[in-house]
């Protein structure tokens, strides 16, 4: 094609001769961007993290895809593997999540969501998305960029701690589907705290003791619910909350103990609530006695087995015991209360 040519196909008339250069280039560069939308590539969400250090990825169909994931892992050097393939990660489409892990913080919810993601027909964000509580201001087409892609028959799930005490999100999670289904992890309100207090002295290591944080103001006695470590506990009082937009089957209480002394049976209750079939037993896990939790299982063709991350598993600090034993009186009748509304004694003593 002579100059001419060139000149008359870019002729816009009253445009001059200068600026004809930047319409130009601004035309290449919109060009460039609707090529890089198409290959899906311009979602704006952050990676899915894996916190445990393992290999996250898009995952394929059926059984070959961990294989081939660690396999790609170690040849990899510790990089996430299936980020560079982009035809991994085009397979299927974005959907809200059908099931999410709504609470609660310090119960268990990572282990959960990591044990869950063995499972071929669930896929997962990693990072926690905080659309119902934070960000629930970015909009629906936000929160469902962030999803992975899921085929016909996968799950795609999501977990927030914080939605469980939440006040707006029961309203906001019912308006996207009644029909989500919801999992709290919980675990005994004092020791939940505790976790919860170890994990903010881990940032903060001037933090005033947690007495000190628990008992209003000089007060020896009188719990300060003020204090989130506290009230996050009070769990009848956030599923009070959320039963008002949700009926009880809509929900699955995972016992965070059992999470740690029996992975595969709850993971089994989890399974089933979700209609998966049962993929995820007791094959899966093996106690690591250094970690004092259980860990999965090295995939086949892996060399590494996957723990949670350091900030998992902490060893909490020595509360003085009339502290506890005043908590746990605290504690006690609305734990009694939860019991009776979820229809499950979770033993907390
Ligand atoms: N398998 C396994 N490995 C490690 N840790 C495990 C596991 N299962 C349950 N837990 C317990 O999970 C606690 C952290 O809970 P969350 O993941 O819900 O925390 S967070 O809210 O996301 O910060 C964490 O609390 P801390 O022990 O206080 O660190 C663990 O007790």
């Amino acid at each position: 094609m002579g100059c001419s040519r060139w000149r008359a196909a870019l002729n816009f008339g009253h445009l001059k001769a200068q600026s004809r250069l930047p319409v130009f280039l601004t035309m290449i560069l919109l060009f460039t961007y609707l090529c890089y939308c198409l290959s899906s590539r311009c979602d704006a969400l952050p990676r899915p993290v894996f916190s445990s250090g393992a290999p996250e990825g898009g995952r394929l169909l059926g059984s070959a895809v961990p294989l081939l994931r660690h396999r790609l892992a170690d040849s990899a050097g510790g990089m996430r593997p299936l980020d560079n393939i982009s035809i991994f990660n085009n397979f299927g489409s974005k959907k809200f999540p059908q099931a999410i892990i709504i609470g609660v913080k310090k119960g268990g919810t990572r282990a959960l969501l990591e044990f869950l993601r063995v499972h071929p027909d669930v896929r997962a964000v990693g990072t926690e998305p905080h659309f119902f509580d934070r960000c629930y201001d970015k909009g629906l087409g936000w929160y469902r960029s962030l999803m992975p892609r899921t085929l016909e028959g996968q799950i795609t799930m999501e977990k927030t701690p914080s939605y469980f005490i939440t006040k707006e999100a029961p309203r906001r999670v019912h308006a996207l589907s009644r029909h989500t289904k919801l999992i709290v992890v919980v675990r005994d309100p004092v020791t939940r705290a505790i976790s919860d207090y170890t994990q903010t002295l881990s940032k903060s290591p001037g933090l005033p003791s947690f007495q000190n944080l628990a008992f209003r103001n000089d007060s020896a006695t009188l719990i300060d619910t003020s204090w989130s470590a506290v009230r996050i506990g009070i769990y009848a009082k956030h599923l009070e909350n959320w039963l008002r937009y949700f009926p009880l089957s809509r929900f699955l209480f995972v016992s965070g103990e059992r999470l740690v002394t029996d992975p595969a049976g709850e993971m089994g209750r989890v399974q089933d609530f979700l209609g998966l079939k049962r993929v995820v037993t007791d094959k899966h896990f093996y106690f690591n006695q250094t970690k004092g939790f259980p860990c999965l299982k090295k995939p086949e063709g892996s060399s590494r087995p996957r723990c949670l991350g350091k900030s998992k598993g902490r060893p909490h600090p020595q509360i003085p015991t009339e502290v506890l034993l005043r908590l746990r009186d605290f504690y006690r009748p609305f734990n009694l209360k939860f019991y009776q509304m979820t229809g499950q004694d979770f033993g907390w003593s």
